[in-house]
């Protein structure tokens, strides 16, 4: 998969950006502050819904200006093309497919397929379940479409269980949570059971991942951890806990609270890996997608790289160029400065600067 062309306008500095890109490697130069995170930012946009930065999503639109828009021209590897747009306006988000508006967010994100490697990406190790939930849930979504709309029938029924734990407190009808439990239940087994899949292909790619970044740690261990009891049906976890769910205002147990963590040999918590050693371990898990997704739908998702050189050793940084050069991935590198380590890999090259892209040499 890749995009041919990027249009952006009024993301943060970027205003009127147009981009032709490879399908190889792209290398975006430019100083602090000139709006390379920007552009992989506008990707992750229309690969996610959403941004890689956390913060007010009014603050990704440019000062001044009452709205965003980013626009790609997509094509897969069975040479479809697609051309896909997001913008942002009055507190909203609209996506448009092939010059259609209204289309939902799913269907958007399901036409582009990119995997991002930046500086807060260590979260993925060490920061909060959540994080992790959303790396599995982008990945499950994109071998098993469905799962979107399981997940959200799952969250509107977990929505309206905890309201009514909310307005019932301590006098518990159980008549009126049964429905909404039966619907978490039904909703529920169907994600827990499409993570489960994911989880046991993604293993021997993590295992190749990370073994290739991280091989002082020795042999890695997925855990998975479904958020209620193996023993247990979800069901009957649910109605196990009501009181001390509506003690607590809100249900402490179901696939919203799925989490999984890496396990070295030789590292077996979290705790003993150096920060070093979590962005290798967040980038190992972000390639292990990569190539999982490779394998179901025939084409690497884009790759992008924020701030290579200043996130990974030379050592590092030349492996992952030369594995990501040898897959035929579209990859986007941002830095300040020329990479060294990407010296001898055919790169097209960007200039970054005050918000503006312009290609070097010039075509
Ligand atoms: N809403 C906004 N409106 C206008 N400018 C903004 C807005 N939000 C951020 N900026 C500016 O846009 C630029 C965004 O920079 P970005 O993070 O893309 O730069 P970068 O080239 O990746 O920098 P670095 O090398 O420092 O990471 C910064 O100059 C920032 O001050």
């Amino acid at each position: 998969m890749h995009i041919r062309r990027l249009q952006i306008q009024s993301l943060r500095s970027l205003d009127d950006v147009r981009i032709e890109l490879e399908s190889g490697l792209n290398l975006l130069i430019g100083p602090n502050g000139a709006g390379k995170s920007s552009v992989l930012e506008a990707v992750y946009l229309l690969s996610h819904g959403r941004s890689f930065r956390s913060g007010a999503r009014e603050a990704l639109i440019q000062r001044g200006r009452d709205g965003l828009s980013i626009f790609a021209e997509v094509s897969d590897t069975a040479e479809r093309h697609h051309r896909l747009g997001l913008g942002r306006q009055g507190g909203r988000w609209q996506a448009h497919i092939d010059g259609e508006a209204g289309r939902n967010m799913g269907e958007l994100v399901a036409h582009c397929a990119a995997i991002c490697f930046e500086p807060g990406s260590h979260a993925l190790i060490a920061g909060p379940a959540e994080e992790r939930r959303r790396y599995l849930d982008w990945g499950v979504f994109h071998v098993e479409h469905t799962f979107l709309m399981h997940w959200r029938r799952y969250q509107r029924a977990l929505r309206q269980r905890n309201a009514t734990l909310r307005v019932q407190g301590r006098m518990l009808d159980a008549s009126a949570l049964e429905p909404w439990e039966a619907e978490m239940s039904r909703a529920g087994e169907a994600v827990e059971s499409a993570r489960r899949d994911y989880i046991d292909r993604l293993r021997p790619h993590l295992d190749q991942h990370l073994h290739a970044l991280v091989p002082e740690l020795g042999a890695v261990r997925l855990e998975y951890r479904r958020g209620w009891s193996e023993e247990q049906a979800l069901g009957e976890a649910l109605e196990q806990r009501r009181e001390r769910d509506a003690m607590r205002g809100h249900t402490a147990t179901g696939p919203h609270r799925a989490d999984w963590h890496v396990v070295f040999e030789h590292a077996p918590q979290r705790e003993h890996l150096s920060r070093g050693q979590e962005k290798l371990c967040a980038l190992g898990c972000m390639l292990a997608q990569g190539s999982l997704y490779a394998e179901s739908s025939g084409s690497w998702p884009i790759v992008c790289l924020d701030d290579l050189a200043s996130e990974l050793d030379q050592a590092h940084q030349r492996s992952v160029a030369a594995a990501l050069a040898s897959v035929q991935a579209q990859v986007l590198i941002t830095g300040t400065d020329f990479v060294p380590a990407l010296d001898g890999i055919d790169a097209t090259l960007f200039h970054v600067e005050h918000g503006d892209v312009r290609r070097h040499p010039p075509t």
